[in-house]
């Protein structure tokens, strides 16, 4: 059996889970570096080495509690707790000044009083909605792992997810279950949905954020064995294509013994499916 399922009314995508890489930083002079691409079960070939899944180049920053110069912020939001400054804002301008040749690419006029600071609001929305790139897994759990002798599962469902699709650049949203084995180690709670912060603040396809929580629980404590269902409704198909209004689109992961041992999957679908 395989690690991932897709459930889903979509269809198509990459197939190789290739992660497109956004600006990092001030823009560098030339074309954008060539990425590698991902084989979709790295997993398999190297045990659960996800590194291969990382946007390559990615700065890393410090938690905002511990971050000078936070006041400093012109993207920020009283919501956005852990925004990025120092690095994110120098990506603005240049977004700004292309938000604005798409505005008269538009045959609108970007000088018109309503759009004169359309710009540099939707630059300031898409780094907010792209912040888990400024975010690792280490920083996010703040060492929130505790020892425990509980070896039953943990489920965290319903966790809401918005992300961004990136073959279209418009939202696909829902919401993500999480469920794990301990092996007498058990993650702060809000930990899992941090984690879905994480890796959906992205440009994603759906089946790659299913992974990267899977395999990120997995880093962090380390279970017998980690679930991940994902439900989403991706605007890509309800606002434009092929206009399906009600599709959902479902996506699982299941890890170690979720993978290996039906009953123990069972007992997780069916919890996440309770009222
Ligand atoms: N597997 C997968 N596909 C996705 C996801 N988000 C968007 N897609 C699909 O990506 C595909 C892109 O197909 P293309 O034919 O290149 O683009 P398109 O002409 O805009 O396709 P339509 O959406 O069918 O109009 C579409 O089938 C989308 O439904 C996702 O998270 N996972």
């Amino acid at each position: 059996m395989n690690g991932t399922t897709t459930a889903a009314v979509a269809a198509g995508g990459d197939g190789d889970g290739a992660a497109a890489a956004p600006p990092r930083g001030a823009r560098a002079a030339g074309p954008p570096p060539k990425l590698k691409s991902v084989a979709w079960n790295s997993m398999e070939r190297n045990g659960l080495d996800d590194d291969e899944l990382e946007v390559p180049g990615t700065p890393r920053t410090p938690r905002t509690s511990t971050t000078p110069g936070h006041e400093r912020c012109t993207f920020h939001h009283d919501l956005e707790l852990d925004h990025r400054p120092p690095v994110r804002e120098a990506m603005l301008p240049d977004m700004a000044a292309a938000y604005g040749q798409l505005l008269a690419a538009l045959g609108e006029n970007p000088q018109r009083p309503g759009l004169l600071k359309t710009p540099e609001r939707a630059a300031k929305a898409m780094l907010f909605f792209t912040k888990g790139y400024d975010q690792s897994l280490e920083e996010v759990l703040n060492d929130a792992i505790f020892d425990e002798e509980h070896d039953e599962m943990v489920v965290v469902k319903d966790i809401e997810m918005f992300s961004m699709c990136e073959h279209h650049l418009v939202p696909f949203y829902g919401k993500v279950s999480i469920g794990y084995l301990p092996r007498n180690k058990i993650l702060g709670l809000s930990k899992l949905a941090r984690i879905v912060e994480i890796y959906s603040r992205r440009l994603q396809v759906q089946e790659r954020l299913t992974k990267q929580i899977a395999v990120a629980v997995t880093k962090a404590v380390q279970p017998a064995g980690v679930a991940v269902v994902v439900e989403g409704v991706h605007m890509c198909m309800v606002m434009r294509g092929v206009q399906k209004v009600n599709s959902k689109t479902v996506t699982s992961a299941m890890l170690g013994v979720f993978r290996d041992d039906p009953k123990t999957r069972e007992e997780f679908l069916n919890l996440v499916h309770s009222k």
